[in-house]
């Protein structure tokens, strides 16, 4: 980090009043990749007054246009004005920092993190940095899920504390939805004993059940202990979902908000300005930032049981983004394609399964020898009911979707179906018999060649027929050993090969003589045209 170059202003970030703002560290590309802004990031982290403190990260996450960006700055705006009474400041004050806005299409994109590092000193005497993280919503309609993904896990793995800001409730896709985030982010981080993420606080915006149980951080407790209470008799899924979050954060918590009001929430020329806010969310405001954000509070970020320093947090963060850059990790699917997948994926096993079977009945180990057309007929039967079978369960995703499954389906059966052909044949006794048959065959030809070449006085190749001789006959033997004992099947293995070639080569060649020589067989025996035709299909379906 000594290079100069790391801190250099990149061209496009300059900033001559050097005021303080929001940096995009992450980007989301048009084509659905990322990419860190390394010199951008490294110039924030390793500033020299800040990189080797040690980092607490806040960070907030959810769904898009649901005023995460607006919480942020008020943050800021307590970190600006030390933590003190009245932190709030002017009333009268527009609201800035990150930038927020009211409409429906997305703001924040990416990750961006306050150009200022705030240095706290907490009450143990300890210096720590302060980082303070906004990303972009999840679900919006630009993104995929696999972004939307992979933003929410990145901020978490990176934060010590992360605001889950969700709206009205704590509803069961919220925590589906945590669920499925927080485990694309254990993929790509080491396996560990320890629990892999820090802090999460629920917060929940415009609670409107105050009734049931009151604003703030002790309401919300009590609400977020009981939707994530365990009990037996609740449905595997339900308490998955909650295992898994509780075996994901060592620290879980609930803020309850109110509204802000109409002004906050529908009027365009809202500019954040105190005096137009709801005083409830106010006071509320009052309780929640300083219970997030006052020094006593304050986490410091731990990875595998170590503190990171911001100078530690630069290098974890260019090592996960390379983890999501690569194709190693799988992708992410919305509800309804993974279902559809496992459906399909299901009836390829039942329809295998089944094929299978009646298969075995057919041709399986203690079955004799079945005369391949024979076999090829019972497969074709069974294939078709196996195909019925996939075609005959219900299944989510459509024709289209599982026209890919059923091709797939058919390619396993077919290479299935050449493994029986192959156990088949391995059945037949002429199969069995063809290595030593060749050898045989080699054996008295050489024998022969040997008798007629010494006979005739060319005593060399009369040796080199005995030489090849004796080599078969010691093949043989060893082929005979090998078969019996079980012992040395590679080299039985390539004795086979050989033998096979060598017969293949030999049928080939008869073959050839014969089909050069066909037209002499026709010229002698000259028949009806369509009794020749008969003939040969004769012969093909024979074969
Ligand atoms: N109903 C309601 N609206 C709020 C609340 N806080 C802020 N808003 C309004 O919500 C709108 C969106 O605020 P942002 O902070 O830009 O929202 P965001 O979640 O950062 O949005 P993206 O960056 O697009 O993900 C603004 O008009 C805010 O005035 C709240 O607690 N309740
Ligand atoms: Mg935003």
């Amino acid at each position: 980090f000594s290079d100069k170059n790391v801190y250099d202003w990149s061209s496009e970030e300059e900033e001559p009043d050097g005021r303080a703002r929001p940096v995009q560290v992450l980007l989301v590309k048009d084509d659905h990749t990322f990419e860190l802004d390394e010199a951008a990031l490294s110039r924030i982290l390793l500033a020299e007054e800040v990189r080797d403190r040690e980092v607490v990260a806040i960070s907030v996450a959810g769904a898009f246009r649901k005023g995460k960006s607006f919480l942020m700055d008020f943050m800021l705006r307590y970190m600006y004005n030390h933590a003190s009474e009245d932190w709030l400041g002017d009333p009268e004050e527009p609201l800035t920092g990150f930038s927020w806005r009211g409409g429906s299409e997305r703001e924040t994109t990416g990750i961006q993190i306050w150009s200022e590092v705030f240095l706290v000193d907490k009450p143990d005497g300890r210096k720590v940095a302060v980082l303070l993280m906004d990303t972009q919503g999840t679900f919006d309609s630009q993104s995929t899920l696999r972004d939307s993904a992979t933003v929410f896990a990145l901020s978490t793995m990176i934060s010590s504390m992360q605001v889950y800001n969700i709206s009205q409730n704590v509803q069961e896709d919220d925590l589906q939805h945590l669920q499925l985030f927080t485990e694309y982010g254990r993929l790509a981080m080491e396996e560990t004993f320890l629990k892999p993420f820090q802090s999460m606080i629920f917060l929940v915006r415009d609670w409107s059940f105050p009734y049931e149980f009151p604003y703030g951080q002790e309401g919300g407790m009590k609400f977020l202990e009981k939707r994530l209470k365990i009990s037996e008799n609740q449905h595997e899924e339900l308490q998955n979902v909650r295992k898994h979050i509780h075996s994901c954060f060592t620290n879980i918590s609930c803020f309850l908000m109110p509204h802000p009001g109409l002004k906050v929430a529908t009027n365009p020329h809202f500019d954040g300005r105190i005096k137009e806010i709801d005083s409830q969310f106010i006071n509320n405001l009052q309780v929640l930032v300083p219970w997030l954000l006052s020094p006593r509070n304050l986490d410091v970020k731990e990875i595998n049981g170590s503190n990171i320093t911001c100078r530690g947090l630069v290098e974890y963060f260019k090592a996960y983004i390379k983890i999501y850059q690569g194709e190693e990790l799988p992708h992410p699917k919305s509800m309804l394609q993974a279902t559809a997948e496992a459906n399909n994926l299901a009836a390829v096993a039942a329809a295998k399964d089944m094929y299978n079977k009646k298969m075995e009945e057919v041709c399986g180990g203690d079955r004799p020898f079945l005369a391949p057309s024979e076999l090829q007929a019972r497969h074709s039967v069974i294939r078709e009911e196996a195909l019925q079978v996939f075609r005959g369960v219900k299944k989510m995703g459509g024709e289209e979707f599982s026209r890919r499954y059923l091709q797939q389906l058919e390619a396993e059966i077919d290479e299935v179906f050449v493994q029986y052909i192959k156990h088949n044949d391995s059945k037949n006794i002429f199969h069995a018999a063809r290595t030593p048959a060749t050898l045989f065959v080699v054996i008295f030809v050489m024998y022969v060649a040997a008798g007629i070449t010494g006979f005739v006085g060319v005593d060399i190749i009369a040796s080199v027929c005995n030489m090849i001789l004796g080599l078969a006959l010691i093949t043989l033997c060893t082929w005979a050993y090998i078969r019996y004992s079980g012992e040395y099947r590679e080299l039985g293995a390539v004795i086979d090969q050989v033998a096979g070639a060598l017969w293949d080569q030999a049928l080939y060649k008869l073959y050839n003589v014969a089909a050069n020589h066909r037209h002499l067989y026709h010229h002698a025996f000259p028949g009806p045209q369509f009794s020749k035709q008969v003939f040969f299909l004769k012969k093909k379906n024979k074969t």
